[in-house]
């Protein structure tokens, strides 16, 4: 009663007005394409079908959350209410037999709205009770109470029913009943179970004794009480509405980074075992009777096909108004056109025939010979990418195996069997969800009167009880020969060995590109629709190998009544033209930290998502490494693509770039400010930031200035950022240090010394040397213990073999540095020629931190001291300096005359009276460097 009371305040509260937000919610819950344009009819291309609008309210009212429970609970049509919601969920994978239904002995309210999609199942309906109120299906309790009442019970047949009924009929006529297979209580199992358990078979035994008819009937009626008991003390609803959260979690599962922006295509149809309700439609509807019977085929997840009437009155508060005005306008519409239902394009477009499978060559060429060679195997497995054409091949199997034509090319289609499976009534095929226990010992002492194969499909097999696999791996061994199991799955990992050693498997891989191209523009041109080849590229770029995904996008795209270009396309599924993302890399890339940050808010604005955005940016910068980017658009508005073709290091640049993306992705991913870290990340490709990337990014964080000038065709030497080396592309001490710590792999390695060390000098060049200091022999000490993990930390930020000097820091270089550090730069002698002389363009010559002697002859330039006294103090504190660097191969400070300046470069200084003597020489006839004082 709690619940109840719950379940009506929420429904009330749903029908005062808070069905808007609901319905945003779950606007995925539907048939996604048209209600999401209904919702955002403001803004949408297309203008709103009224109708469309209300069939979609009508079915989430339908939805068992939007109904008062209470109205129906002891209504005399509870039954066939709660029927409904059985016969929803099921539909929500897969349509339902009504005869399977009318015959199974459900008591029904003779309005009761049923679909037939012809094909026969049994639906484990406790097995989806049990997922779905282990998922918080809020709505649980009425119809677990109401399915679970006396008279149903009874009437349902059992599961040896059905076998005896299927096995014991050889005609193709209808499957004359349907009971769920049963579970064994309430289990946690992941979503796509659930969802394919909606997928029902029949199966008949004619042998099957009547003892074990009882125990299965008795089985079934205890776990009914079990179940009800569980379902009775079950909370409400979680998620508020009924509605459940898994349905959300559907559209977000699996997806990798660089199909985020693609999968948004479908409007949260992406997932292809989402949108599997819809499409499963087709499994009897599109190959089916449902040509004929078109109000039942093309509906969308929620929705019954049947007759209008029984559910009339079925819903409550907005809803009821808008349904109300639908059913009348439906009812209407629908005598004057019996075809109103759409029937989507992977309904219209399924593979009837091994040649209608697309891309599938191999599977298709093993099927058809085994086939034609009548050589098939008991066990089956298809397993592979989602919407790659499993299921599809499945049923082309099936029915070319019961195909009656003398021909090779079966199934031919035109056959009494292939025709009474396109009308869903050939009884020996069958398709199921991943029940939670089979029978299949019935099957065993099946005889096989008529040269029919009895196929058995299981649908996300992978989803199936540890039972039903024990069952199924005991009878493998003893099965009837014309007995068929063909298990479908994504993935084999979570398949029993036992029965994947002993199966055939057939592995279907994402579907090629081109393949997937071919198909759309077939189907385009079928349905007369324009849409630019370009477009059509984009659409299965981003459809990750799924025709299912593709046909959907592109069935979308076709509601847009226009020429489809790739612009279009863009747009309606929320990607950024790639002008625009060339834009934003080019100011990332040329450092414009600025309108990098603007560009990039400006696009954010626009709803991209940050994940699409970082995968749209990495496929462009992929195109202009592999040469396939056109870069005809606003070249000369660009800084960084301003050359064309792009140099060497420029496209090392990019790829440093993708590197730092890549990487960027992870965090992207996990964290909940995406635009910050996407912004960050943009930050990072720029040349000058490239030393500020984060640990683990060692080769993009080197320090090491190694000769970075770029030719370019015409020979002219180029910096990094194509202005020439600047000494502002030089990192600070202070940067350098940071990078080291932040790079020690040992946290508390790491702040000991953060804390107590710190870079007294740095000579960076082939073979850098570092001297780190601390200020007592104990941490010194410690800092010795680590000094590979220290060493290691400082090659991975220079980026190349350092020599590491540990010492304590003494008065005299406190008073001589006066607490700070310095870089010096060396020539390595061993440059190559061309590295020379692109140095000679660079301000090489660098004494950077508190150099004495530089700051001093900035000082004496800028002021008003006499040269003679800058000399007497630069001499004073260069003989300290030089003394602290001994290492120092080559000290250039000055700018010397051309000869001078040769002799000082290659000026050795082993000892102080040398060093000493040499450099006052050059001291006297040089000048300081005008650069120099910039850095310092
Ligand atoms: N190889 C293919 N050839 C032709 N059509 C295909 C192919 N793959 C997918 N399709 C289209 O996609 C629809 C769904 O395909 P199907 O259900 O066979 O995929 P699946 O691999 O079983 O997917 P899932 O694993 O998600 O169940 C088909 O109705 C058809 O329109
Ligand atoms: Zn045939």
């Amino acid at each position: 009663m709690t619940t109840t009371r719950v379940a009506s305040s929420r429904v009330q509260k749903d029908s005062n007005g808070d069905i808007g937000e609901h319905l945003r919610n779950h606007i995925h819950l539907t048939n996604s394409i048209h209600l999401k344009n209904h919702m955002h009819n403001k803004h949408g291309p297309v203008s709103t079908d009224r109708s469309l609008l209300m069939r979609d309210l009508v079915l989430l009212q339908r939805s068992r959350s939007l109904r008062d429970p209470s109205a129906n609970r002891n209504s005399p049509s509870s039954n066939g209410v709660v029927h409904k919601e059985g016969t929803r969920r099921r539909r929500r994978r897969r349509s339902v037999d009504h005869n399977v239904v009318k015959k199974s002995g459900l008591r029904l309210s003779s309005s009761s709205p049923v679909l037939n999609f012809g094909t026969s199942k049994v639906t484990p309906s406790d097995e989806r009770c049990d997922g779905l109120s282990e998922n918080s299906f809020g709505n649980e309790v009425y119809s677990v109470a109401s399915v679970k009442s006396k008279d149903r019970a009874n009437n349902i047949k059992t599961l040896s029913d059905q076998l005896n009924e299927v096995l014991g009929d050889d005609s193709d006529d209808v499957v004359p009943s349907n009971v769920p297979a049963r579970g064994n209580g309430p289990r946690r199992r992941k979503f796509r179970g659930a969802r394919r358990a909606g997928r029902a078979v029949t199966v008949r035994d004619n042998v099957v004794g009547i003892k074990s008819e009882m125990s299965l009937a008795e089985k079934y009626e205890e776990e009914e009480g079990t179940q009800r008991e569980q379902d009775m003390t079950r909370a409400v609803p979680r998620n508020g509405c009924g509605l459940p959260f898994n349905w959300s979690r559907i559209h977000h599962r699996g997806r990798t980074f660089l199909d985020i922006a693609g999968r948004s295509l479908s409007c949260g149809m992406s997932d292809s075992k989402g949108r599997k309700g819809l499409t499963d439609i087709s499994i009897s509807s599109a190959s089916s009777s449902s040509f004929t019977k078109p109000d039942r085929k093309a509906l969308p997840l929620l929705v019954d096909s049947g007759d209008n009437e029984g559910w009339q009155h079925d819903y409550s508060g907005e809803l009821g108004v808008f349904a109300d005005d639908l059913l009348k306008n439906g009812e209407k519409s629908s005598s004057r056109n019996p075809r109103r239902h759409h029937q989507s394009f992977t309904q219209k477009y399924a593979p009837r025939t091994f040649q209608d499978v697309v891309g599938q060559s191999l599977v298709v060429q093993a099927l058809s010979n085994a086939v034609a060679k009548r050589r098939v195997g008991l066990l089956y497995v298809f397993h592979g990418s989602n919407g790659s054409g499993k299921t599809s091949c499945a049923r082309v199997f099936a029915r070319a195996l019961n195909c009656h034509s003398p021909e090779h090319s079966k199934p031919c289609g035109v056959c009494s069997s292939c025709v009474s499976y396109d009308n869903g009534k050939n009884k020996n095929i069958r398709e199921m969800g991943p029940v939670r226990s089979f029978d299949f010992e019935n099957l065993i002492s099946q005889k096989d009167r008529r040269h029919h194969h009895k196929v058995f499909i299981f649908e996300d097999c992978d989803a199936m009880s540890t039972a039903c696999w024990n069952a199924l791996s005991k009878v493998v061994d003893r099965a009837p020969s014309r007995v068929v199991f063909i298990l479908v799955c994504s993935s084999l990992d979570a398949l029993p060995h036992i029965v994947v050693s002993r199966c055939q498997r057939f592995f279907f891989p994402k579907l090629k590109d081109a393949d997937i191209i071919g198909s759309l523009q077939r189907i385009a041109s079928k349905e007369e629709i324009d849409i630019d080849k370009d477009a059509l590229k984009l659409v299965a770029s981003r459809s990750d190998g799924s025709l299912r995904d593709a046909e959907m996008t592109l069935e979308q795209l076709s509601l847009l009544g226009t020429r489809i270009s790739v612009p279009l396309v863009q747009e309606l599924v929320g990607l950024i033209s790639d002008e625009k993302l060339v834009d934003l890399l080019d100011l990332a890339l040329s450092a414009d930290t600025v309108n990098t940050v603007k560009n990039l808010r400006m696009i954010m604005e626009t709803g991209v998502e940050p994940l699409a955005l970082m995968s749209q940016l990495a496929t462009v910068i992929t195109d202009i490494l592999a040469g396939s980017y056109d870069f005809a658009k606003d070249q000369h508005k660009r800084k960084f693509f301003r050359r064309h073709p792009l140099c060497k290091e420029d496209m090392e640049k990019l790829r440093q770039a993708l590197k730092t993306l890549s990487e960027s992705e992870k965090q992207l991913r996990v964290s909940n400010d995406k635009i910050t870290w996407l912004t960050a990340a943009l930050l990072q490709l720029a040349p000058d930031q490239r030393y500020l990337l984060p640990p683990g990014s060692s080769a993009n964080a080197s320090f090491n200035p190694s000769p970075s000038p770029c030719k370019d065709a015409a020979g002219e030497v180029r910096g990094r950022s194509g202005e020439g080396f600047s000494s502002v592309n030089r990192p600070s001490v202070e940067d350098i240090w940071l990078a080291v710590v932040e790079n020690v792999r040992v946290n508390g390695l790491r702040e000991f010394l953060y804390r107590e060390g710190k870079i007294f000098s740095i000579s960076i060049g082939s073979a850098p040397t570092v001297q780190l200091m601390f200020n007592s022999p104990v941490t010194r000490i410690t800092a010795e213990n680590f000094r590979d993990h220290i060493l290691g930390a400082f090659e991975a930020v220079l980026g190349a073999p350092v020599t590491l000097e540990i010492r304590i820091e003494s008065k005299k270089d406190q008073k001589n540095l006066g607490g700070r550090s310095e870089i010096i730069e060396l020539e390595d002698e061993s440059e190559s020629a061309v590295t020379r002389e692109a140095n000679k363009n660079k301000n090489q010559s660098i004494v950077r931190g508190k150099v004495s002697l530089a700051q001093v002859i900035k000082q004496g330039e800028g002021s008003s001291w006499s040269k003679r006294k800058a000399l007497l103090i630069a001499e004073k504190l260069e003989h300290e300096n030089l003394r602290l660097e001994s290492r120092s191969r080559i000290l250039i400070c000055w700018k010397a005359l051309g000869s001078v300046r040769r002799k000082l470069w290659r000026l050795k200084m082993r000892t102080r009276r040398v060093r000493l003597h040499s450099l006052w020489k050059l001291v006297s006839s040089g000048k300081c460097l005008p650069l120099r004082s910039s850095i310092l």
